[in-house]
């Protein structure tokens, strides 16, 4: 099943929990825009290239639209669909005044010298400045894209509107970005991590986990895990995976990526076949890298009592059922994974108040949000006899479709 058939599944069962009118259900789900572009830009040889730019905008009831850009080959329109409607319900899980969009191109970063991704970036900005803003629609990094990728959108905008940094979130901290946001959707991973586990009489230090993913979020997940006690065994990326029982030192696997690129060869474990990762004997399984991977196919063979989505839809419905038969307790994505977007808020917020915060009040003002959050969730699964991903979307459906009857539709 595809990313936005599976998503619109899963939205599909909240409105039947909340009972919502099917006209207002259509509203919901149809995303407010969809802009196509296409961006050729000469490559550092000369010869040109063209590729796809998407952005989605799914949803502004409650704010302006809100949601990351990735760079990856296997951007299609269906994914950046489904994943701008996640942020749509992943903003008011969090409960913070925004909607939800997602971008992305279809190409590959690392086959893209430094100078042509400024370029593509430049080109697909050119293209979508006129709908984006601080108040309309505010990208943020995802896959294949970082805080340089969000200076250069900051620049080709304001050579359009004027110096903003709030257009952009997730950017360099000499440019307004926030202090803690790069850590951020780890560290909300480990709240996250942190409240599941207290539920069920447990705590992260002495928990075995297992990363998918060594990115942005796996890495930083990783290192907030191995310094609050966290045995983490195994870790995969693109170049391989590895592997030790007794855990891996996160910061030398940090510094052997730093200079090699990759996982592959790191001298503190043993190499693993990365595309067993998911089947590896732990307690938390934590997919921090593409969508779609645990499928009927791998979701038999997952060893871990507890799966915490990073990533955005690595769980297709298909492998949720088989997880829930197995007794695997799943903490959905569009809660799991909040920390990032909850401090790209609050970056917002800093950029329009011209202050800035400093990066203890940053993750204490995370820890509150991801708790209250998961608060929020636990009491919906309590009143709806729900699992958490439906009591996630139950949360986030209901308050967007509060939001849209309050303001209502011109006569
Ligand atoms: N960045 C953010 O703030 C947020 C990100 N997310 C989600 O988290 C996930 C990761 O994003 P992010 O960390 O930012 O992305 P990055 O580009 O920083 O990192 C992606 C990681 O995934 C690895 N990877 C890619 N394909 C595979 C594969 N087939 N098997 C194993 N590893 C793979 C990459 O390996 P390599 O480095 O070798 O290419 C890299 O380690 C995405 O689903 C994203 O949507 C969700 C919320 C916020
Ligand atoms: O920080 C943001 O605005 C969005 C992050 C994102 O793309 C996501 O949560 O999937």
């Amino acid at each position: 099943m595809n990313a936005l058939a599976a998503t619109n599944r899963y939205f599909k069962q909240a409105v039947r929990i909340l009972g919502i009118d099917s006209k207002v259900e259509k509203s919901l789900l149809i995303p407010y825009r969809e802009i196509k572009v296409e961006c050729t830009i000469p490559k550092d040889d000369g010869t040109l290239v063209s590729y796809v730019g998407f952005r989605v905008q799914h949803d502004n009831a409650r704010g302006p639209m809100k949601g990351g850009i990735r760079y990856h080959p296997e951007v299609e329109p269906d994914e950046v669909n489904a994943l701008a409607q996640l942020m749509t319900w992943k903003t008011a899980v969090a409960n913070i005044p925004y909607g939800g969009a997602k971008g992305g191109i279809g190409c590959n970063p690392r086959e893209l010298s430094i100078t042509e991704q400024e370029r593509l970036t430049r080109v697909f900005t050119q293209k979508i400045h006129d709908l984006i803003g601080p108040h309309l629609d505010v990208p943020a990094p995802d896959m294949g894209t970082n805080a340089q990728t969000m200076a250069w959108i900051l620049d080709e905008y304001s050579k359009f509107h004027g110096h903003t940094p709030a257009v952009v979130t997730g950017k360099p901290i000499d440019l307004g970005g926030s202090l803690g946001r790069d850590a951020a959707t780890g560290r909300g991973v480990v709240f996250g991590t942190q409240a599941l586990l207290a539920d069920h009489g447990k705590t992260i230090a002495g928990q075995k986990y297992v990363i998918q993913g060594f990115g942005n979020v796996g890495s930083w997940t990783a290192k907030i895990l191995h310094e609050q006690g966290g045995i983490v065994k195994a870790i995969s990326d693109v170049s391989g995976a590895v592997k030790n029982d007794a855990g891996l030192d996160i910061p030398a696997l940090v510094q052997h990526v730093s200079i090699h690129g990759g996982v592959k060869g790191f001298a503190g474990g043993d190499s693993l076949d990365a595309a067993s990762i998911l089947a590896e004997d732990c307690d938390v399984l934590i997919p921090a890298a593409l969508g779609g991977v645990l499928t009927r196919e791998t979701a038999k063979d997952v060893k871990a009592k507890f799966v915490i989505e990073a990533a955005n839809h690595p769980t297709d419905p298909d492998a949720d059922e088989i997880l829930a038969q197995k007794g695997v307790v799943i903490l959905p994505d569009i809660y799991a994974n909040s920390g990032g977007v909850t401090v790209s808020y609050f970056e917002w917020v800093q950029n329009i108040q011209g202050f800035m915060w400093d990066e203890e009040k940053v993750n204490n003002e995370l820890q509150k949000y991801m708790i209250r959050a998961y608060a929020n969730i636990k009491d919906l699964c309590k009143n709806q006899n729900c699992n958490l991903r439906m009591g996630a979307f139950s949360l986030g459906v209901g308050r967007v479709a509060r939001a849209t009857m309050l303001r209502g539709w011109e006569a």
